[in-house]
């Protein structure tokens, strides 16, 4: 899901193409003569400019910052939710006394609100000028529909954040799938070089999942599934990445800066596991074995050989469990 608060001035969208705004912000300017052209998002008690037109004489440049404090009309469209045409500002008692008015060069606004597709509001577009003005009927319905091209690109963006989080995330558990985990891994990686941290991977798999599967359906190996992810959302971190790599294999990855932490953490996972499995008949047989290896971020190493280093480990402590089974296999 797409972060509404984040500040698009500051953070450009890759489905974004900012070029597009500014150039529709120096036609907005060009078009109506003004001043200036904007477009403005509302976020965090905070007006920001994320594109103002470069013409010559405009007073906004992109990035500026204004509180919603401050008496503006752009504040006046967040409130209302509606469009605003103030032509002769200094000449009307309601903006006589607004900052950008009695403190500052606007005399005349056209604005109209953007809106994020889930229906919250996300600023305006607007046309600002530091003379009156007398706009006609075909240019306001011009400004509808530039903001109706900027309502396009934030749906893009949503869709956009949409189908990123589909192809990263496991359907049935709602964790990292294992090209989640690539594209999440890869920062952490540089973050445990950059902070003088280890990378540390926690590898878990469900033992008897194919018995589960066999004794009570499908159903209750997918229940299994989902108690074990539901086991690792209970224990992690926010900052973890918790991913289902596939059938009943899941692995946490995390910065520390001990290697006894994992230990820890995989003992506290199987504890959560067990008691979340104690409270259904079905799953009260049900265990995990788990693996886990550490390395610290100085020495070069790919996430591929870290999760084949914690699976072995795993590997090591499911054979302990059963011997037969393993050496039989292995024969
Ligand atoms: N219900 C369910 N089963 C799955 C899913 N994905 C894989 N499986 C089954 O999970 C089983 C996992 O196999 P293994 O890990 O090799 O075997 P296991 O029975 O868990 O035995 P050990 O790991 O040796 O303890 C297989 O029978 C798969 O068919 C799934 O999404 N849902």
């Amino acid at each position: 899901m797409i972060d509404t608060q984040t500040c698009l001035s500051r953070h450009l969208h890759p489905s974004i193409d900012i070029s597009k705004w500014q150039r529709t912000v120096d036609l907005m300017s060009q078009l109506f003569d003004s001043a200036c052209g904007t477009i403005v998002q509302f976020r965090q008690q905070e007006f920001n400019a994320v594109v103002a037109s470069l013409n010559e004489g405009n007073f906004l440049q992109r990035d500026s910052s204004w509180p919603w404090e401050m008496k503006s009309f752009c504040r006046t469209i967040i409130e209302t939710g509606e469009g605003l045409y103030v032509r002769d500002a200094p000449n009307e008692d309601k903006w006589k006394d607004a900052d950008p008015v009695k403190d500052g060069p606007v005399r005349s606004y056209l604005g109209m609100p953007i809106t994020w597709p889930d229906g919250t509001l996300f600023g305006t577009i607007c046309v600002i000028d530091t003379k009156s003005s007398d706009y006609q009927s075909n240019q306001i319905e011009l400004l509808e529909q530039f903001r109706d091209m900027i309502d396009a690109d934030l749906r893009m963006m949503f869709a956009y954040e949409e189908i990123k989080t589909l192809a990263l995330t496991d359907e049935m558990t709602g964790v990292s799938n294992r090209r989640g985990l690539k594209v999440l891994g890869a920062q952490r990686i540089k973050d445990a070089k950059r902070f003088g941290l280890s990378i540390g991977i926690a590898y878990l798999d469900i033992d008897n999942l194919k018995a589960l599967n066999d004794e009570h359906g499908h159903q209750a190996g997918d229940v299994c599934i989902s108690t074990l992810a539901q086991a690792m959302k209970n224990c992690c971190r926010e900052n973890d990445i918790i991913a289902r790599l596939g059938g009943d294999e899941f692995v946490v990855m995390l910065l520390t800066d001990t290697h006894d932490h994992l230990q820890v953490l995989c003992q506290r996972l199987e504890n959560e596991f067990n008691r979340l499995c104690s409270e259904s008949d079905i799953l009260s047989d049900s265990g995990i074995s788990y693996g886990y290896c550490c390395r610290h971020g100085n020495h070069p190493i790919s996430l591929d050989t870290l999760i084949e280093e914690a699976d072995r480990s795993m590997y090591k402590h499911k054979k302990a469990k059963k011997p037969e089974q393993y050496d039989t296999e292995a024969q």
